[in-house]
Protein backbone atom coordinates (compact mmCIF):
# COMPACT_ATOMS: atom_id res chain seq x y z
CA UNK A 1 0.00 0.00 0.00
CA UNK A 2 1.37 3.02 -0.96
CA UNK A 3 1.90 6.22 1.30
CA UNK A 4 -0.80 8.22 -0.09
CA UNK A 5 -3.45 6.00 0.33
CA UNK A 6 -2.37 5.01 4.05
CA UNK A 7 -3.38 8.87 4.49
CA UNK A 8 -6.58 8.29 3.09
CA UNK A 9 -7.20 4.67 5.04
CA UNK A 10 -6.83 7.31 8.43
CA UNK A 11 -8.91 10.00 7.20
CA UNK A 12 -11.60 7.60 6.30
CA UNK A 13 -10.95 5.50 8.72
CA UNK A 14 -11.23 8.88 11.71
CA UNK A 15 -14.22 10.02 9.84
CA UNK A 16 -16.11 6.94 10.04
CA UNK A 17 -15.67 6.63 14.16
CA UNK A 18 -16.61 10.85 13.71
CA UNK A 19 -19.87 9.83 11.93
CA UNK A 20 -20.19 7.06 14.84
CA UNK A 21 -20.05 8.62 17.63
CA UNK A 22 -22.74 11.29 16.24
CA UNK A 23 -25.01 9.11 15.89
CA UNK A 24 -24.43 7.22 19.73
CA UNK A 25 -27.74 7.95 21.67
CA UNK A 26 -26.63 7.00 24.88
CA UNK A 27 -27.66 8.89 28.50
CA UNK A 28 -24.72 7.60 30.46
CA UNK A 29 -21.64 9.55 28.65
CA UNK A 30 -18.75 8.14 29.96
CA UNK A 31 -16.07 10.72 31.33
CA UNK A 32 -13.66 11.83 28.75
CA UNK A 33 -16.39 11.20 25.71
CA UNK A 34 -16.48 14.91 24.47
CA UNK A 35 -12.47 15.04 24.03
CA UNK A 36 -12.51 11.40 22.94
CA UNK A 37 -15.44 12.88 20.18
CA UNK A 38 -13.38 15.74 19.68
CA UNK A 39 -9.55 14.19 19.23
CA UNK A 40 -11.71 11.47 15.98
CA UNK A 41 -12.72 15.03 14.97
CA UNK A 42 -9.41 16.49 14.70
CA UNK A 43 -7.77 13.70 13.44
CA UNK A 44 -10.03 13.02 10.43
CA UNK A 45 -9.27 16.67 9.67
CA UNK A 46 -5.78 16.95 9.65
CA UNK A 47 -5.43 13.42 7.93
CA UNK A 48 -8.29 14.84 5.50
CA UNK A 49 -5.84 18.02 5.21
CA UNK A 50 -2.75 15.96 4.47
CA UNK A 51 -4.12 13.64 2.36
CA UNK A 52 -4.93 16.92 -0.05
CA UNK A 53 -0.99 18.11 0.10
CA UNK A 54 0.00 19.20 -2.78
CA UNK A 55 -3.95 20.29 -4.11
CA UNK A 56 -4.52 22.91 -1.12
CA UNK A 57 -1.97 25.89 -0.31
CA UNK A 58 1.29 24.58 2.01
CA UNK A 59 0.14 26.12 5.26
CA UNK A 60 -2.65 24.45 5.59
CA UNK A 61 -1.64 20.82 4.92
CA UNK A 62 1.58 21.21 6.67
CA UNK A 63 1.81 23.46 9.80
CA UNK A 64 -2.01 23.75 10.33
CA UNK A 65 -2.32 19.91 9.47
CA UNK A 66 0.32 18.97 11.78
CA UNK A 67 -0.81 21.18 14.60
CA UNK A 68 -4.71 19.77 14.44
CA UNK A 69 -3.10 15.95 14.51
CA UNK A 70 -0.67 16.46 17.32
CA UNK A 71 -3.54 18.40 19.13
CA UNK A 72 -5.91 15.12 18.32
CA UNK A 73 -3.20 12.92 19.61
CA UNK A 74 -3.21 14.89 22.87
CA UNK A 75 -7.27 14.83 23.34
CA UNK A 76 -7.08 10.95 22.95
CA UNK A 77 -4.46 10.70 25.54
CA UNK A 78 -6.85 13.19 27.53
CA UNK A 79 -9.97 11.31 27.45
CA UNK A 80 -7.95 8.18 28.45
CA UNK A 81 -6.94 9.75 31.46
CA UNK A 82 -10.04 11.49 32.13
CA UNK A 83 -11.71 8.20 31.90
CA UNK A 84 -8.69 7.15 34.03
CA UNK A 85 -10.61 9.84 36.49
CA UNK A 86 -7.15 11.93 36.26
CA UNK A 87 -8.36 14.97 35.26
CA UNK A 88 -5.50 16.38 36.62
CA UNK A 89 -2.83 15.28 33.25
CA UNK A 90 -4.62 17.94 30.89
CA UNK A 91 -2.40 20.78 33.21
CA UNK A 92 0.89 18.79 31.66
CA UNK A 93 -0.95 17.86 28.56
CA UNK A 94 -1.83 20.75 26.79
CA UNK A 95 1.80 22.73 28.13
CA UNK A 96 3.56 19.74 26.18
CA UNK A 97 1.05 19.83 23.16
CA UNK A 98 1.70 24.02 22.65
CA UNK A 99 5.33 23.35 22.87
CA UNK A 100 5.19 20.12 20.46
CA UNK A 101 3.00 22.79 17.51
CA UNK A 102 5.03 25.75 18.12
CA UNK A 103 8.73 23.86 17.63
CA UNK A 104 6.94 22.22 14.83
CA UNK A 105 5.21 25.73 13.17
CA UNK A 106 9.18 27.53 13.92
CA UNK A 107 10.28 24.54 11.76
CA UNK A 108 8.40 25.16 9.03
CA UNK A 109 8.90 29.05 8.84
CA UNK A 110 12.36 28.88 9.18
CA UNK A 111 12.42 26.45 6.34
CA UNK A 112 13.78 23.36 8.56
CA UNK A 113 14.07 20.08 5.85
CA UNK A 114 10.46 18.14 6.20
CA UNK A 115 12.94 15.35 7.24
CA UNK A 116 13.56 17.32 10.88
CA UNK A 117 9.93 18.35 11.06
CA UNK A 118 8.67 14.86 10.58
CA UNK A 119 11.19 13.49 13.65
CA UNK A 120 9.48 16.61 15.57
CA UNK A 121 5.55 15.39 15.07
CA UNK A 122 6.64 11.98 15.65
CA UNK A 123 8.66 12.26 18.27
CA UNK A 124 5.82 14.28 19.90
CA UNK A 125 3.36 11.88 18.68
CA UNK A 126 5.10 8.88 20.26
CA UNK A 127 4.68 10.84 23.82
CA UNK A 128 0.98 11.42 23.51
CA UNK A 129 0.61 8.04 22.73
CA UNK A 130 2.87 6.57 25.92
CA UNK A 131 0.50 9.19 28.10
CA UNK A 132 -2.57 7.62 26.13
CA UNK A 133 -1.10 3.60 27.42
CA UNK A 134 0.10 4.59 30.53
CA UNK A 135 -4.05 5.89 31.33
CA UNK A 136 -4.80 1.83 30.24
CA UNK A 137 -2.24 0.79 32.01
CA UNK A 138 -3.32 1.86 35.18
CA UNK A 139 -4.89 -1.19 37.91
CA UNK A 140 -2.46 -2.98 35.61
CA UNK A 141 -2.68 -5.92 38.18
CA UNK A 142 -6.57 -6.13 38.15
CA UNK A 143 -6.45 -5.11 34.32
CA UNK A 144 -7.80 -7.67 32.00
CA UNK A 145 -5.60 -9.74 29.21
CA UNK A 146 -6.95 -7.28 26.79
CA UNK A 147 -6.29 -4.34 29.20
CA UNK A 148 -2.76 -5.42 28.90
CA UNK A 149 -2.43 -5.84 25.43
CA UNK A 150 -3.75 -3.18 24.32
CA UNK A 151 -0.91 -1.12 26.45
CA UNK A 152 1.46 -3.27 25.12
CA UNK A 153 0.90 -2.80 21.73
CA UNK A 154 0.18 0.93 22.21
CA UNK A 155 3.62 1.39 23.40
CA UNK A 156 4.80 -0.74 20.74
CA UNK A 157 3.10 1.19 18.35
CA UNK A 158 4.91 4.83 19.61
CA UNK A 159 7.69 3.16 19.43
CA UNK A 160 7.63 2.39 15.77
CA UNK A 161 5.63 6.01 15.26
CA UNK A 162 8.85 7.73 17.32
CA UNK A 163 11.61 5.88 15.52
CA UNK A 164 9.95 6.51 12.16
CA UNK A 165 10.75 10.55 12.47
CA UNK A 166 13.93 9.59 14.16
CA UNK A 167 15.35 7.38 11.12
CA UNK A 168 13.50 9.72 8.92
CA UNK A 169 16.28 12.61 10.25
CA UNK A 170 19.03 10.45 9.94
CA UNK A 171 18.21 9.18 6.42
CA UNK A 172 17.88 12.42 5.36
CA UNK A 173 19.80 12.14 2.19
CA UNK A 174 17.39 9.80 1.31
CA UNK A 175 19.62 6.86 1.32
CA UNK A 176 18.33 3.66 2.65
CA UNK A 177 20.67 1.28 5.41
CA UNK A 178 20.56 -2.05 3.60
CA UNK A 179 17.06 -3.16 3.45
CA UNK A 180 15.96 0.20 5.59
CA UNK A 181 14.58 2.03 2.69
CA UNK A 182 12.87 5.55 3.55
CA UNK A 183 9.83 4.00 1.96
CA UNK A 184 9.78 1.72 4.43
CA UNK A 185 10.23 3.54 7.44
CA UNK A 186 7.50 5.68 6.14
CA UNK A 187 5.32 3.21 5.26
CA UNK A 188 5.76 1.24 8.86
CA UNK A 189 5.36 4.57 10.45
CA UNK A 190 1.62 5.78 8.49
CA UNK A 191 0.74 1.55 9.06
CA UNK A 192 1.66 2.04 13.13
CA UNK A 193 -0.63 5.32 12.82
CA UNK A 194 -3.08 3.47 11.47
CA UNK A 195 -2.76 0.23 14.17
CA UNK A 196 -2.83 3.20 16.52
CA UNK A 197 -6.29 4.78 15.55
CA UNK A 198 -7.72 1.24 16.19
CA UNK A 199 -5.64 0.33 19.41
CA UNK A 200 -7.06 3.37 21.03
CA UNK A 201 -10.74 2.96 20.03
CA UNK A 202 -10.72 -0.34 21.35
CA UNK A 203 -8.89 1.29 24.81
CA UNK A 204 -11.23 3.71 24.84
CA UNK A 205 -14.23 2.01 24.55
CA UNK A 206 -12.68 -1.18 26.77
CA UNK A 207 -12.02 1.34 29.64
CA UNK A 208 -15.68 3.16 28.97
CA UNK A 209 -16.74 -0.59 29.46
CA UNK A 210 -15.30 -1.21 32.29
CA UNK A 211 -16.15 2.35 34.07
CA UNK A 212 -19.79 1.18 33.68
CA UNK A 213 -19.25 -2.11 35.00
CA UNK A 214 -18.07 -0.58 37.83
CA UNK A 215 -20.72 2.44 38.35
CA UNK A 216 -23.69 -0.25 38.31
CA UNK A 217 -22.02 -2.47 40.78
CA UNK A 218 -21.65 0.51 42.87
CA UNK A 219 -24.95 1.61 42.64
CA UNK A 220 -25.71 -1.92 43.72
CA UNK A 221 -24.75 -1.24 46.97
CA UNK A 222 -24.42 2.61 47.45
CA UNK A 223 -27.34 5.05 47.51
CA UNK A 224 -26.59 7.02 44.40
CA UNK A 225 -27.95 10.24 46.42
CA UNK A 226 -26.59 10.26 49.44
CA UNK A 227 -23.26 7.94 48.48
CA UNK A 228 -23.90 6.09 51.57
CA UNK A 229 -24.30 2.17 51.40
CA UNK A 230 -27.77 1.26 50.15
CA UNK A 231 -30.14 -1.23 52.46
CA UNK A 232 -28.16 -4.36 50.81
CA UNK A 233 -24.61 -2.42 51.24
CA UNK A 234 -25.28 -1.87 54.61
CA UNK A 235 -26.95 -5.56 55.26
CA UNK A 236 -23.77 -6.70 53.56
CA UNK A 237 -21.37 -4.51 55.80
CA UNK A 238 -23.24 -5.36 59.24
CA UNK A 239 -23.37 -9.11 58.27
CA UNK A 240 -19.99 -10.08 60.01
CA UNK A 241 -20.87 -8.05 63.25
CA UNK A 242 -24.42 -10.32 63.38
CA UNK A 243 -21.74 -13.69 63.38
CA UNK A 244 -19.34 -11.82 65.68
CA UNK A 245 -22.30 -11.20 68.79
CA UNK A 246 -21.89 -14.97 69.30
CA UNK A 247 -18.53 -14.89 70.36
CA UNK A 248 -17.81 -12.87 73.81
CA UNK A 249 -16.93 -8.98 73.86
CA UNK A 250 -18.24 -5.78 73.29
CA UNK A 251 -21.34 -5.61 71.35
CA UNK A 252 -22.40 -3.81 68.25
CA UNK A 253 -24.73 -1.23 68.28
CA UNK A 254 -27.60 -0.11 65.74
CA UNK A 255 -29.07 2.90 65.38
CA UNK A 256 -32.15 3.29 62.84
CA UNK A 257 -32.93 6.79 62.24
CA UNK A 258 -36.25 8.37 60.73
CA UNK A 259 -36.48 12.23 60.11
CA UNK A 260 -39.40 13.42 60.97
CA UNK A 261 -42.62 14.55 58.73
CA UNK A 262 -40.21 14.66 55.44
CA UNK A 263 -43.02 14.13 53.46
CA UNK A 264 -44.10 17.87 54.06
CA UNK A 265 -40.39 18.86 52.93
CA UNK A 266 -41.18 17.39 49.41
CA UNK A 267 -44.55 18.32 49.34
CA UNK A 268 -43.94 22.15 50.39
CA UNK A 269 -40.63 22.43 48.39
CA UNK A 270 -40.35 19.77 46.15
CA UNK A 271 -38.64 16.95 45.66
CA UNK A 272 -34.94 18.56 44.56
CA UNK A 273 -35.33 20.25 47.85
CA UNK A 274 -36.16 16.80 49.56
CA UNK A 275 -32.70 15.73 48.46
CA UNK A 276 -31.05 18.37 49.52
CA UNK A 277 -32.19 17.55 52.88
CA UNK A 278 -31.65 14.01 53.00
CA UNK A 279 -27.84 14.79 51.60
CA UNK A 280 -27.53 17.43 54.05
CA UNK A 281 -28.66 14.94 57.22
CA UNK A 282 -26.18 12.56 56.02
CA UNK A 283 -23.61 15.33 56.41
CA UNK A 284 -24.81 16.23 59.47
CA UNK A 285 -24.68 12.25 61.18
CA UNK A 286 -21.37 11.57 59.91
CA UNK A 287 -19.95 14.47 61.39
CA UNK A 288 -21.17 12.57 64.96
CA UNK A 289 -19.96 9.21 64.25
CA UNK A 290 -16.18 7.80 64.56
CA UNK A 291 -14.42 6.12 61.13
CA UNK A 292 -15.33 2.77 62.15
CA UNK A 293 -19.26 3.68 62.46
CA UNK A 294 -20.92 3.04 58.97
CA UNK A 295 -24.03 5.12 58.01
CA UNK A 296 -26.70 3.38 55.57
CA UNK A 297 -29.59 4.44 54.20
CA UNK A 298 -32.23 2.03 53.75
CA UNK A 299 -34.90 3.94 52.11
CA UNK A 300 -36.65 6.99 51.66
CA UNK A 301 -36.19 9.28 55.24
CA UNK A 302 -34.54 5.77 57.06
CA UNK A 303 -30.87 5.51 58.18
CA UNK A 304 -29.40 2.66 59.90
CA UNK A 305 -25.90 3.54 61.98
CA UNK A 306 -23.59 0.33 63.24
CA UNK A 307 -21.48 1.70 65.76
CA UNK A 308 -19.21 -1.36 66.50
CA UNK A 309 -17.85 -2.03 69.93
CA UNK A 310 -20.61 0.54 71.37
CA UNK A 311 -22.69 -0.66 74.60
CA UNK A 312 -26.08 0.31 74.93
CA UNK A 313 -25.08 3.16 76.88
CA UNK A 314 -22.69 4.58 74.62
CA UNK A 315 -24.72 4.36 71.12
CA UNK A 316 -27.52 6.14 73.21
CA UNK A 317 -25.36 9.17 73.83
CA UNK A 318 -24.09 8.74 70.38
CA UNK A 319 -27.89 8.67 68.97
CA UNK A 320 -28.89 12.06 71.17
CA UNK A 321 -25.83 13.69 70.16
CA UNK A 322 -27.49 13.05 66.42
CA UNK A 323 -30.81 13.87 67.04
CA UNK A 324 -29.44 17.44 68.48
CA UNK A 325 -26.95 17.79 65.78
CA UNK A 326 -29.95 17.66 63.69
CA UNK A 327 -32.03 20.08 65.31
CA UNK A 328 -29.95 22.72 65.42
CA UNK A 329 -28.84 22.86 62.34
CA UNK A 330 -31.39 23.85 59.44
CA UNK A 331 -30.51 23.08 56.40
CA UNK A 332 -30.52 26.12 53.44
CA UNK A 333 -32.09 25.56 50.35
CA UNK A 334 -32.72 27.99 47.36
CA UNK A 335 -35.89 29.78 49.11
CA UNK A 336 -36.26 28.34 52.09
CA UNK A 337 -34.35 27.39 55.70
CA UNK A 338 -35.91 23.85 56.57
CA UNK A 339 -35.49 23.03 60.52
CA UNK A 340 -35.40 19.17 60.50
CA UNK A 341 -36.16 17.01 63.61
CA UNK A 342 -35.47 12.89 63.53
CA UNK A 343 -36.41 10.03 65.31
CA UNK A 344 -33.87 7.19 66.62
CA UNK A 345 -34.45 3.86 68.03
CA UNK A 346 -31.20 2.33 69.39
CA UNK A 347 -29.90 -1.06 70.09
CA UNK A 348 -27.13 -3.76 70.41
CA UNK A 349 -26.97 -6.96 68.28
CA UNK A 350 -27.50 -9.40 70.61
CA UNK A 351 -26.04 -13.42 70.36
CA UNK A 352 -29.26 -15.05 68.76
CA UNK A 353 -30.14 -12.08 66.45
CA UNK A 354 -30.78 -12.64 62.58
CA UNK A 355 -31.21 -9.59 60.52
CA UNK A 356 -34.52 -9.46 60.87
CA UNK A 357 -34.89 -9.94 64.69
CA UNK A 358 -32.39 -7.02 64.49
CA UNK A 359 -34.44 -5.00 62.78
CA UNK A 360 -37.29 -5.18 64.03
CA UNK A 361 -36.39 -4.69 67.61
CA UNK A 362 -34.50 -1.53 66.27
CA UNK A 363 -37.78 -0.56 64.13
CA UNK A 364 -40.02 -1.07 67.24
CA UNK A 365 -38.09 1.50 69.34
CA UNK A 366 -37.83 4.10 66.16
CA UNK A 367 -42.14 3.38 66.09
CA UNK A 368 -42.39 4.33 70.05
CA UNK A 369 -40.21 7.44 69.26
CA UNK A 370 -42.70 8.57 66.74
CA UNK A 371 -45.75 7.92 68.69
CA UNK A 372 -44.46 9.59 71.93
CA UNK A 373 -43.97 12.91 69.84
CA UNK A 374 -41.42 12.62 67.59
CA UNK A 375 -37.67 14.52 67.72
CA UNK A 376 -36.30 11.95 70.93
CA UNK A 377 -34.49 9.20 71.25
CA UNK A 378 -35.77 5.60 72.20
CA UNK A 379 -33.86 2.33 73.41
CA UNK A 380 -34.90 -1.06 72.62
CA UNK A 381 -36.75 -2.71 75.46
CA UNK A 382 -33.98 -4.40 77.48
CA UNK A 383 -36.02 -6.85 78.46
CA UNK A 384 -37.02 -8.74 75.56
CA UNK A 385 -32.57 -8.71 75.65
CA UNK A 386 -33.00 -10.93 79.16
CA UNK A 387 -36.19 -13.07 77.70
CA UNK A 388 -33.75 -14.41 74.34
CA UNK A 389 -31.10 -14.69 76.58
CA UNK A 390 -32.08 -17.16 78.74
N1 LIG B 1 -36.90 14.05 48.17
C1 LIG B 1 -36.95 12.72 48.32
N2 LIG B 1 -38.01 12.18 48.96
C2 LIG B 1 -38.07 10.86 49.11
C3 LIG B 1 -37.06 10.02 48.63
N3 LIG B 1 -37.40 8.74 48.94
C4 LIG B 1 -38.58 8.79 49.60
N4 LIG B 1 -38.99 10.07 49.71
C5 LIG B 1 -40.19 10.58 50.36
O1 LIG B 1 -39.94 10.53 51.74
C6 LIG B 1 -41.21 10.55 52.40
C7 LIG B 1 -41.10 9.55 53.55
O2 LIG B 1 -42.00 9.94 54.46
P1 LIG B 1 -42.24 9.04 55.74
O3 LIG B 1 -40.97 8.74 56.43
O4 LIG B 1 -43.08 7.85 55.34
O5 LIG B 1 -43.13 9.95 56.58
P2 LIG B 1 -42.78 11.36 57.20
O6 LIG B 1 -43.48 12.42 56.43
O7 LIG B 1 -41.31 11.53 57.32
O8 LIG B 1 -43.46 11.26 58.59
P3 LIG B 1 -42.96 10.50 59.88
O9 LIG B 1 -41.89 9.52 59.47
O10 LIG B 1 -44.17 9.82 60.39
O11 LIG B 1 -42.44 11.56 60.77
C8 LIG B 1 -42.25 10.20 51.37
O12 LIG B 1 -42.96 11.36 51.04
C9 LIG B 1 -41.42 9.77 50.14
O13 LIG B 1 -42.04 10.13 48.93
C10 LIG B 1 -35.96 10.61 47.95
O14 LIG B 1 -35.01 9.97 47.48
N5 LIG B 1 -35.94 11.97 47.83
Amino acid sequence: MDIKTLVLALALGNLSLCAALFFYQSEVRSSGHATWTTAKQCQAVAWALLYLRGTLPDFLTIPLANAILLTGFALDASALWEQAGRRVWRRYLLPVLGMAIGVYSGAWLLGLPAAERIAIASVAAGLFFVAGAAALGRSWSAGSMLRRYLVLAMLALALVVAARGVLTALLQDGQGWGWLSIELIQGAGLAALYLMMLSNAFGYLLLSREQSQGELARLEVVDALTDVPNRRGFYNALTPWIALARRPGMPTALIILNLDHFKRVNDNYGHPVGDLVLKAMVDVCKKQLRDSDLMGRLGGAEFAIQLPRTSQEDALMVAERIRNAVAALPVKAEKAVINMTASLGVTTIRADDSTVSLFKRADEALQEAKQAGRNRVVEASQAAAGALEI
